[in-house]
Formats: structure tokens, C-alpha cells, sequence
């Protein structure tokens, strides 16, 4: 049976087995039951039903269920096959994977991540080739990310958003080190995990690399800060994509800070376009106007994140961390709960685990629309 033959069971499932087959007719009915019982997910009996099960296995990885998609890539959570461990596969998204340049963008995320080994950077683990379909195996980051935090209408303490900033700053820093460039620093781009104590780095899709530039120089990325999001980007990001430097990163910080202490961006009104154009001209609203109670210096360092000329801006991500630390660590100490109360965030998804929901008889028949693109036949 291919359950069997893929292990995709727990094995303390297995014992059950024999007498379960007894009483169902086919397969079909077997894996439709296993779904009920939640002992597959929705998406693993969806796969089955329509016969791509095998397309389940990407290396050592079992796909559990589907976490979201980006412009780039669909993300997965799997669970490794021997040590059944988490993880987060992206997978590039069957729609670029004819196009140079999404392809481009897919292996500079693979190999700028490769290069990275920091607690606030997400890890990479693997990745690797099935078909036309590339993958990388990271890191599952349990999330939320600061934008569902922001989303959920929960305004986090000062001292929690501090922390935040600082250990972003930090994982910023390890990436300028290795001559690396994120240029997409957004709260969704940025994740929590350890129950909301550690700041997790994801998306470096739109990296740049200072030590190995692209061989098409930077065409790759000349749209860049569309593709990102325009109301993060830095003056110099919206004037030119190929201008950033390491502090445009830190500019982006700053309007995430920002967005969370004050609960909106810098520069509001508008279509994006004009938000990000107005920047280049002028001067983000002191956080101050918006959020008078913040302590003594925090609105300096926000403003300093936020200065329109780089040279404004702090000598690097490290000196942003350090001066952000003193209003970090006052909160961070007294907290030993979980920082982030994911049960407060009514917007929040509910992220898939093995136990999920059961699946109604009309979903599990739902066309595998991205089974059909994973796996050596899909090519
Ligand atoms: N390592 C991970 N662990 C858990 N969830 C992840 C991980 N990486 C990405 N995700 C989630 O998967 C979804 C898609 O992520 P992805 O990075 O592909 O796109 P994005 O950031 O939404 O968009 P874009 O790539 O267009 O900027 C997001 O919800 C993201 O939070």
C-alpha cells in the first residue's frame, strides 16, 4: 500500500492497521478514514486520493500541509521522515519556474541563506532539485509574523517591540557581515518563534549580494522595492534599486518599528507610490506626534533608523541593536511567559499540525493543483 511504502503514519499508527483494513473495501476508503481520524492531513489525503502521493516526499521531508505562498515560492510545513523534526519547504512556484529571472531569485534565496548561520535569521537546511522544481528546506518558523501581529489589532509593549528591533538588528548585522543586503525588511518578513521570544529573518528572496553581485548586474532586481513593499523601502531603495546599502536595511527596520509602536507607517495617504516618493522628499512624522509616551531616547533612535540620507542613519545594524537595547531589556527581563499571546490575535491562522481539522468529503476530491507540479513527473 502506498501509506506504507511512503511511511506516512506515525508509527504508533500502525499497530492499528490490520483491523482497520478489515473493515474498509479500498484504499481510497482507507485513506479517507485516515484523514477523519486526522491521522493524515487534508492535504496528504487530497494528494492520495488523486494518485500523487509520491509527490508527498521531497528528500529526507514528508509535506505535512501548505503554510502559505509568496510571490515566489509556496511554502509547506513538513516533518523530516527519520527524526521527524519540522521544517518549512519552499518550493518555487510552478509559474516561474520557466522564468530566468524567478528562478534567479529562487537560487540567490537558496545560496544567501546557505551562507548564513544566525539565531535571528531563519536556518537553511537543505535544498535540492525534483524535476523542474527547486526547493529549500528551512528552519519552521511557528510564527506569527510581526505583520499578523500588527494585523490582529494587538499593540505589543514598548520594551517586546524593542526586542523585536534589536534581535532584527542583530540578524541584519550577521547578513551585512557576509556582505549580504536583505532589502526586503517588513514585518511579515519578519517571525517569531520560541513562543514569541526569538525574532526570526525570513524572505531573503530580494538579497543583494555585495561580494558576488549577479552576473546580469543587478537586473534582477531593479523593481526591487515594488516587489517588496513600497512603504517599507528606503528613499535611496525607491530611487534606485541598485543604490541600496546596508543601512537601506536599517531604514526599512526603522518603518517596521515604527508600524509597530505607532500602529501605522510613516507616511500614510495616498497610493503607495506617492507614500514611497514622498519620502525621498521628506521627513517621516516624528513617532513622538503619534506616540508621546514612549520613553525618554526611543523616538531619537527611531528617528535616526529613519534618516533620508544613509550617512544619518547608525555606522552599522550592530550600533541600531545596541542603541535599542536599553529600551529592550527592561521588559525583556521581567518576561517569562510567552512574550506573544497568539490566543489574543483573533486574525491569526491557525498553522497546520497533523491534528487539524478533519476534511469535509468535498475537499479531499479538490484538484491538487500544486501536487500536480511537485515531484519528477511534473516536469
Ligand atoms: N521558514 C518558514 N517557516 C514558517 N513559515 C514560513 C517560512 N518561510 C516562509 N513562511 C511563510 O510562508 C508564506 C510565504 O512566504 P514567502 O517567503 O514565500 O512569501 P512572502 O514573504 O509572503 O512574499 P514574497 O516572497 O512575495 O515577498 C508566508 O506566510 C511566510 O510567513
Amino acid at each position: 500500500m502506498l501509506i506504507d511504502q511512503l511511511a506516512l503514519l506515525a508509527p504508533e499508527r500502525c499497530a492499528d492497521l490490520d483491523g482497520l483494513r478489515a473493515q474498509f473495501a479500498c484504499e481510497e476508503q482507507l485513506t479517507a478514514e485516515f484523514v477523519r481520524r486526522k491521522w493524515l492531513t487534508q492535504l496528504q489525503g487530497r494528494w492520495l486520493l488523486r494518485g500523487h502521493g509520491p509527490r508527498l516526499i521531497v528528500g529526507s521531508y514528508v509535506l505535512v500541509d501548505r503554510i502559505g505562498e509568496g510571490g515566489m515560492g509556496q511554502v509547506f510545513l513538513a516533518r523530516h521522515r527519520t527524526f521527524g523534526r519540522p521544517a518549512a519547504i519552499k518550493v518555487l512556484r510552478p509559474d516561474r519556474r520557466d522564468n530566468r529571472r524567478g528562478r534567479a531569485r529562487f537560487l540567490r534565496e537558496v545560496r544567501a541563506l546557505g551562507r548564513l548561520d544566525h539565531p535571528n535569521v531563519v536556518h537553511a537546511y537543505d535544498a535540492g532539485v525534483i524535476g523542474r522544481a527547486c526547493y529549500l528546506v528551512m528552519e519552521y518558523v511557528p510564527g506569527p509574523d510581526l505583520a499578523q501581529v500588527i494585523a490582529s489589532g494587538e499593540r505589543l509593549p514598548v520594551g517586546h517591540v524593542c526586542e523585536y528591533a534589536r534581535q532584527a538588528a542583530l540578524g541584519l548585522h550577521h547578513m551585512h557581515e557576509r556582505g549580504l543586503i536583505h532589502r526586503d525588511v517588513k514585518p511579515g518578513n519578519v517571525s517569531l518563534a520560541e513562543g514569541g521570544r526569538v525574532v526570526k529573518l525570513l524572505d531573503v528572496g530580494l538579497v543583494k549580494d555585495r561580494v558576488a553581485p549577479d552576473a546580469d548586474g543587478d537586473a534582477l532586481t531593479q523593481a526591487g522595492w515594488l516587489v517588496g513593499t513600497a512603504d517599507y523601502a528606503s528613499p535611496e531603495q525607491v530611487l534606485n534599486a541598485r543604490s541600496v546599502g546596508r543601512r537601506s536595511d536599517q531604514y526599512a527596520l526603522g518603518c517596521t518599528l515604527y508600524h509597530l509602536l505607532a500602529g501605522e507607517v510613516p507616511f500614510t495617504g495616498g497610493t503607495p507610490v506617492s507614500r514611497a516618493l514622498r519620502r525621498v522628499t521628506e521627513n517621516a512624522r516624528p513617532i513622538s506626534e503619534l506616540c508621546p509616551d514612549l520613553p525618554t531616547g526611543l523616538s531619537e533612535v527611531v528617528g535616526r533608523l529613519l534618516a533620508r540620507e544613509p550617512k544619518g542613519r547608525f555606522p552599522s545594524a550592530l550600533a541600531a541593536a545596541e542603541a535599542l537595547a536599553p529600551f529592550a531589556a527592561l521588559l525583556v527581563k521581567a518576561a517569562d511567559e510567552t512574550i506573544v499571546h497568539i490566543s489574543t490575535c483573533p486574525t491569526l491562522p491557525t498553522l497546520p499540525t497533523i491534528d487539524g481539522p478533519a476534511a469535509t468529503e468535498s475537499e479531499l476530491h479538490e484538484e491538487p493543483e500544486v501536487a500536480q507540479q511537485i515531484g519528477p513527473s511534473a516536469g
